[in-house]
């Protein structure tokens, strides 16, 4: 749905001598598939923004080539807006309009007759359970419902693909669960789903896929739970009474344990994959007599995974 190679974007602030020039973005290449939630993420300023705006055609790449939706963006920037989706941080609401004259203005400018755009309109606020305040002012809706209606309004024209520029930012805990719930529907309905985030929490509970970005170059990609076993493994903590260095013995060597390691809880092993290493370790144990008092699951997280590919955390 989404192929970029080599997308590139510089921006040259300042005069003669005393220009500067930020490489924003350079040289991404990307693959998004159709029918996924692709989540990109990375810290302030590291190129989300950029790319997004050369994807949806609102700047220009200075170089590479992307084809979006089936489209060469380099060729035919009017058959890739009118193919995409795209809702911008800050939101297209006016404070004294209502939802329901945003939804069906927009359906008009894309050439919708009026019957269809108010069908429509009706249609897209019973999707994002809307209807109750309609015909209120966008200004006296909750965080959470003008950006339902951001999103409504981005889809109108009912694209195959959309843009979310940091469709969360902002929300409280609730809404932003909402807001989840409201974006995984569209992906069930077949849509496919490009968004950008801050949040780790976010890119792991709601991406199939996500590419990090940072200084302007992907660093890594993939589903958030193959980039985290890539990195370290699983860790489990296995509790025993007593028994640790009988255990150790036992485990140590075995072919699913990466690394094993004692401390004053009782053993660490790194294993490839925790869900099939559990019942692995109970036998072993099981087999040997030892007693077993507790067994831990711990996942790295996406920030494990930006601090092995950048030297840095995500969170600084
Ligand atoms: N119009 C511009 N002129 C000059 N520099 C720019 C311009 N727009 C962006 N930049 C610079 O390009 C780099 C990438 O910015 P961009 O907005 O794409 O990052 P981002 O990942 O979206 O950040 P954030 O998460 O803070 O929105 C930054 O160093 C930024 O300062």
């Amino acid at each position: 749905m989404i192929a970029t190679r080599g997308l590139r974007k510089s921006y040259r602030s300042g005069r003669g001598r005393k220009a500067t020039v930020v490489e924003a973005v350079r040289g991404v290449d990307l693959d998004v598939k159709e029918g996924e939630i692709f989540g990109f993420l990375g810290p302030n300023g590291a190129g989300k923004t950029t790319t997004l705006q050369m994807l949806t055609t609102l700047i220009e790449p200075d170089g590479g080539a992307a084809t979006i939706a089936g489209v060469d963006l380099l060729r035919d920037q009017a058959e890739v807006r009118a193919r995409v989706g795209y809702v911008a941080q800050g939101g297209s609401t006016w404070d004294d309009s209502t939802a329901r004259e945003e939804l069906v203005l927009h359906a008009r400018m894309h050439g919708l007759s009026k019957a269809e755009a108010r069908r429509r309109a009706a249609d897209a606020l019973a999707a994002f359970q809307l209807s109750e305040y309609a015909d209120r002012p966008c200004r006296t809706y909750s965080g959470g419902q003008r950006r339902r209606v951001d999103i409504a309004l981005g889809i109108i024209h009912r694209p195959r693909l959309v843009f979310l520029d940091e469709p969360t930012t902002g929300l409280d805990p609730q809404s932003r669960a909402h807001m989840w719930d409201e974006i995984r529907r569209l992906r069930d309905g077949g849509m496919t789903i490009f968004l950008t985030t801050h949040y780790l929490d976010e890119a792991d509970a709601l991406c199939d896929r996500i590419a990090i970005i940072d200084n302007g170059e992907i660093v890594t990609e993939g589903s958030p739970d193959q980039l985290k076993r890539e990195i370290t493994g699983d860790v489990l903590v296995v509790g025993l009474n007593g028994a640790t260095p009988k255990a150790a013995a036992l485990l140590d060597g075995a072919a699913y344990v990466r690394k094993l390691e004692t401390d004053a809880a009782g053993l660490r092993l790194y294993v490839d994959d925790g869900a099939t290493a559990i019942p692995q370790v109970l036998r072993a144990l099981d087999g040997a007599r030892l007693d077993l008092d507790s067994i831990q699951l711990h996942r790295p997280s996406l920030d494990d995974v930006f601090l092995a590919k950048t030297g840095r955390s995500l969170r600084d």
